[in-house]
C-alpha cells in the first residue's frame, strides 16, 4: 500500500509539469529560457528548472525503488509466506495431516493403526509423523534414530512394525505445525507440560482426539485431559477409549474401540475413519464426558483387582470388586457430569474396557504384585521395575479421585475409590481392598445422584 501511495504522489507530480504550456512562436529567449521540447517553448525561469529538475529526479528514484521491489523482492517474500502457510504448497488442499503426540506402547500401536489407514485412504497425507519423547538407548543410540532406521520402537513396542510412513520427530514444535489432526497418547501426567510448550504452535485449524485415560485435579476441580487440551490450545478435542490392551492391538486380535464427540458427528466419523481397520471396529457416541471418565476411573477398578489376585481371593471376589467398581464409575461420572449416558457404560469403553484391564492390563499386574509384597514395595519401585519405562495410570488417577471426593464429602459414597488410594499409599493393607469396599455406601448410588 505504501509503494501504491507513493506511485500515486508521483503521478501528480507528473501532472503538474505538464500543465506547462508550450512556449509561443516568437518569443524572446532571453526572457525565457529556451527549453524546447519538439515544438513546445517552455517559458521557465533557473528557479522552475531547479523545481523541475528536483521533482523528476525524485519521481525517477521513487519509480526506481519500486520496480526494484517488485522485481527482486516480491518473490522472497512469496517464498517465505509458502514457508510458513500451512498447508504445505505440496500437497492437495483437502489432504488431512495427522502428528502423534507420544510414542509409549499405546502410543506405538495407534501410530502403526493410523499409518496404515492414511495410505489406504485418499483423504490423508501418507506420511503420520510421532512426536517421541527422546530417550538414548543403552547402546548409546538414540530412540529416534533407532526407530527411523528399523521402523520400530524397539523400547515401547519391540518386534513390530509400524510402517514405513511412520517418522519419529524428537522436536514437539516440529512434529505438530503442519498438522491439522493431532492425536495425543502420552501418560496423562505429562499433558499439563506438552500443552504448555503447544500454546500458539498449532495451526489454527486443528482438531485433536486424546487417547490418555487420565485427569488432573485443579483448585477449581476436576479437568478431564481432553479439556486440559481444548482449554489449552483452543481447539476441539474428541476422545478414543476402549478394551485395547495394545500388544493384542499391534497383533492384530479383533478389538473394539468408542471415539466420544461433543457436537461435530462428521468430526467424529473422520477419527472413525483413520483408526478402523477390519480387526479394530470404532464406534462413535455423543458422550465426551462419559467415555472419557470410562476409561480413566477403570485404571483405579483394575488396581483393586489387581490387590484380590495378589491376594488370591479368587474369581467372585474379583468379579464382585468389579462390579462394585462399575457402579462407583457411572456415579462418580454423573455426578461430575449431569450429561453423561447410561448408555455409554455399555459401549467397548464402558464395561468392555473394565473386563479387559481388570483381566490382563498393566495396573492390575503391578498391583497383584503389591499385594503379594504386603504392600511393602512402592507402586514406583514396582512400576519401574516391572514395565522399564511404561508408565502405570491407576494409582495417580486414584490419588486424584480421593482429592475429589474429599474436597466434596464424598468419600463415604465412594468406599472402593477412597480404599484403593488409602492401600496405594500404605495407610491400610492390601487385604482392606475387600472388608471397606463391600461397606455399603450411606446413600442409592444407583442413578448417580446422592
Ligand atoms: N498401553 C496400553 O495398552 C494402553 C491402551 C489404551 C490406552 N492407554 C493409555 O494411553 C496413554 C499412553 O500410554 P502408553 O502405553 O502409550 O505409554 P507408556 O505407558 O508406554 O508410557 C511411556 C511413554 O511416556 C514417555 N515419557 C516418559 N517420560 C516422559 C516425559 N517426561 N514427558 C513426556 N513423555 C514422557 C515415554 O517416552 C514413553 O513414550 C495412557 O493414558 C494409557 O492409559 C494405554
Ligand atoms: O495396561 P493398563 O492397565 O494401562 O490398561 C491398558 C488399557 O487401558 C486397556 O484398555
Amino acid at each position: 500500500m505504501e509503494g501504491i501511495a507513493r506511485f500515486n504522489t508521483v503521478g501528480i507530480v507528473g501532472d503538474e509539469t505538464c500543465m506547462l504550456s508550450p512556449a509561443p512562436r516568437g518569443t524572446s529567449s532571453s526572457l525565457l529560457t529556451p527549453y524546447n521540447i519538439s515544438n513546445f517553448h517552455l517559458p521557465l525561469s533557473p528557479f522552475h528548472i531547479d523545481i523541475i529538475t528536483l521533482f523528476l529526479s525524485l519521481f525517477l528514484s521513487v519509480l526506481f525503488v519500486v520496480v526494484f521491489i517488485f522485481v527482486f523482492m516480491a518473490p522472497a517474500q512469496e517464498l517465505q509466506h509458502d514457508q510458513q502457510a500451512p498447508p504445505p504448497s505440496d500437497e492437495a488442499p483437502y489432504k488431512s495431516r495427522v502428528t502423534i503426540v507420544g510414542s509409549g506402547n499405546w502410543g506405538s500401536v495407534a501410530s502403526k493403526l493410523i499409518a496404515s489407514n492414511t495410505l489406504r485412504l485418499n483423504s490423508f497425507h501418507d506420511e503420520v509423523r510421532m512426536w517421541v519423547y527422546e530417550e538414548i538407548l543403552p547402546s548409546g543410540e538414540k530412540l529416534t534414530e533407532v526407530i527411523n532406521r528399523t521402523n520400530e520402537n524397539v523400547k515401547y513396542l519391540p518386534g513390530i512394525k509400524l510402517g514405513r510412513n511412520v517418522v519419529a520427530d524428537p522436536d514437539l514444535e516440529n512434529a505438530v505445525k503442519d498438522a491439522n489432526m493431532l492425536v495425543f497418547v502420552t501418560p496423562h501426567q505429562f499433558m499439563e507440560g506438552i500443552c504448555g510448550r503447544l500454546v500458539g504452535k498449532v495451526r489454527g485449524d486443528v482438531e485433536a482426539i486424546s487417547l490418555i485415560k487420565g485427569m488432573e485435579v485443579k483448585m477449581e476441580g476436576p479437568c478431564m485431559i481432553s479439556t486440559l487440551i481444548s482449554q489449552q490450545l483452543g481447539l476441539n478435542c474428541c476422545v478414543l477409549m476402549g478394551a485395547n490392551i495394545a500388544n493384542e492391538i499391534a497383533v492384530e486380535k479383533f478389538s473394539e474401540a468408542t471415539v466420544g464427540y461433543r457436537v461435530d458427528r462428521d468430526i467424529a466419523e473422520k477419527w472413525v475413519q483413520l483408526f478402523s481397520t477390519p480387526f479394530f471396529i470404532v464406534t462413535a457416541v455423543q458422550d465426551v464426558e462419559g467415555v472419557e471418565l470410562c476409561g480413566t476411573l477403570k485404571n483405579v477398578v483394575a488396581i483393586a483387582a489387581g490387590f484380590v489376585d495378589g491376594l488370591e481371593m479368587g474369581n467372585n471376589t474379583k468379579a464382585a470388586i468389579m462390579r462394585i467398581g462399575l457402579r462407583e464409575m457411572k456415579a462418580f461420572s454423573k455426578l461430575l457430569f449431569s450429561s453423561v449416558k447410561d448408555t455409554t457404560f455399555f459401549e467397548s469403553c464402558g464395561v468392555a474396557d473394565l473386563i479387559t484391564t481388570c483381566l490382563g492390563g498393566r495396573n492390575r499386574k503391578v498391583a497383584e504384585a503389591f499385594a503379594k509384597n504386603g504392600g511393602k514395595r512402592s507402586f514406583d519401585e514396582l512400576e519401574a521395575e516391572m514395565l522399564q519405562g511404561q508408565k502405570l495410570q491407576g494409582v495417580s488417577t486414584a490419588k486424584e479421585v480421593y482429592e475429589v471426593l474429599s474436597h466434596r464429602g464424598w468419600l463415604d459414597l465412594f468406599p472402593l475409590f477412597a480404599t484403593v488410594h488409602e492401600i496405594s499409599i500404605g495407610r491400610l493393607p492390601p487385604s482392606a481392598i475387600v472388608e471397606h469396599s463391600e461397606r455399603k455406601p450411606k446413600f442409592s448410588l444407583a442413578d448417580g445422584s446422592i
